[in-house]
């Protein structure tokens, strides 16, 4: 039998299993049947959950620092960020202001002041550079709480600093950025996990205001408060990606920040590139297979870059609700589990699965 470079690149399985492990399970599974392969496991992330621990496998000697922030409830959260040993400081909102943090969802009030908190902790370390991993929020602020921690300031019409969450934005009057910390030296990228606007049917309310508990009703208020901060600040709400966490990319960009697709740029950092130079197979996946993985997610990206090389690439999702035609092979978890419940309820079990059906199905593939 051939011997074949197999690089397992999957993105985390949002709420089920983080991306190491599913990389982990995949693998397990294809050396059931193809022991002899050569296994290259490069766990992913698109600037959502898992972007810090995807840094922190890929980067030898990076540092975690912990950090205790006020999460989006604003309960103490005990978090932390990453420094790389070349001075950048990894910053992600998940583990700081995230969806998973919170339970009820609060999608008025929710906010995101802990990520700039530990953002300002990178900042008083003397980062040289900062990457900040935005996606998977809990708030829809245009990032207003971070830049409050990061010295802007937001009042009402009586000058009095507003609440914080995007109920708050909806008394906006005033908001002064003279106040802003400054940026480190070498500057701050986001990467962003979607490419969506802040306003507008695409933008940040309309699109991920309800995954964040949001009422239809609700919606409207949260993209009226967002076009309120809009109107207020010198960014282009239509950017592509300024919607990400909730707008969150709004808000930085008004700091300075430049803006990146997290896939992309999380995949460079990786070594995704050069690992897929040499691979015979790309195995990628996710969660949920859906109209929002073409947008800039990582398995298209994955699915591009190994097109590029001349890689057939395999999918394994929890759910497929996508065409996956693309791919040369695609397994859903639901569909080898037997349904969505008992696929969530032991993951790692249909991944190993998905990963010993990839194996078995890679001559046709090839
Ligand atoms: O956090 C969010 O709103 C989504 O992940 C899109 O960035």
């Amino acid at each position: 039998m051939t011997v074949l470079t197999v690089v397992i690149a999957p993105d985390s399985f949002k709420g089920t299993a983080p991306a190491q492990n599913a990389a982990r399970a995949i693998a397990d599974g294809w050396a059931s049947v193809r022991p002899a392969d050569r296994l290259v496991l490069l766990p992913m992330a698109d600037g959502g959950e898992g972007t810090l621990d995807a840094f922190d496998t890929a980067v030898p000697h990076a540092r975690r620092m912990p950090v205790e922030v006020q999460g989006p409830d604003n309960q103490p959260v005990a978090s932390s960020w990453l420094l790389l040993p070349d001075g950048t400081g990894v910053v992600e909102l998940a583990n700081t202001s995230g969806l998973t943090l919170l339970n009820p969802l609060r999608p008025l009030d929710a906010h995101t002041l802990g990520f700039g908190q530990a953002i300002g902790a990178a900042l008083d370390h003397g980062v040289d550079r900062l990457l900040l991993a935005l996606g998977g929020s809990a708030s829809t602020d245009g990032g207003a709480g971070a830049m409050a921690a990061l010295g802007a300031l937001f009042v009402d019409a009586t000058n009095r600093p507003i609440r914080l969450g995007n109920r708050g934005l909806g008394t906006l009057a005033k908001a002064d950025l003279t106040g802003l910390r400054e940026l480190p030296a070498g500057g701050a990228q986001i990467l962003c996990d979607v490419t969506n606007p802040l306003l507008g049917p695409n933008g940040a309310a309309a699109v991920f205001g309800p995954q964040k508990g949001a009422t239809e009703a609700q919606v409207r208020g949260l993209e009226s408060n967002l076009t309120r901060l809009a109107r207020l600040i010198r960014v282009d709400p239509s950017l592509p990606g300024a919607g990400a966490a909730g707008g969150t990319a709004f808000g930085l960009l008004a700091w300075g920040a430049t803006l990146a697709p997290g896939a992309a740029a999380i995949g460079e950092a990786l070594g995704v590139p050069a690992a897929l130079a040499g691979a015979s197979v790309l195995i990628t996946g996710e969660g949920r297979f859906d109209a929002q993985s073409a947008a800039g997610k990582v398995p298209s990206y994955l699915l591009q870059l190994a097109a590029d090389a001349g890689v057939p690439a395999m999918l394994v999702a929890g759910s497929i609700e996508a065409d996956t035609a693309a791919f040369a092979v695609a397994q859903s978890l639901t569909t080898i589990a037997g349904s969505g419940a008992l696929a969530m309820a032991d993951p790692l079990r249909s991944l190993r699965a998905a990963g010993a059906a990839l194996a078995r199905e890679v001559d046709s593939a090839r």
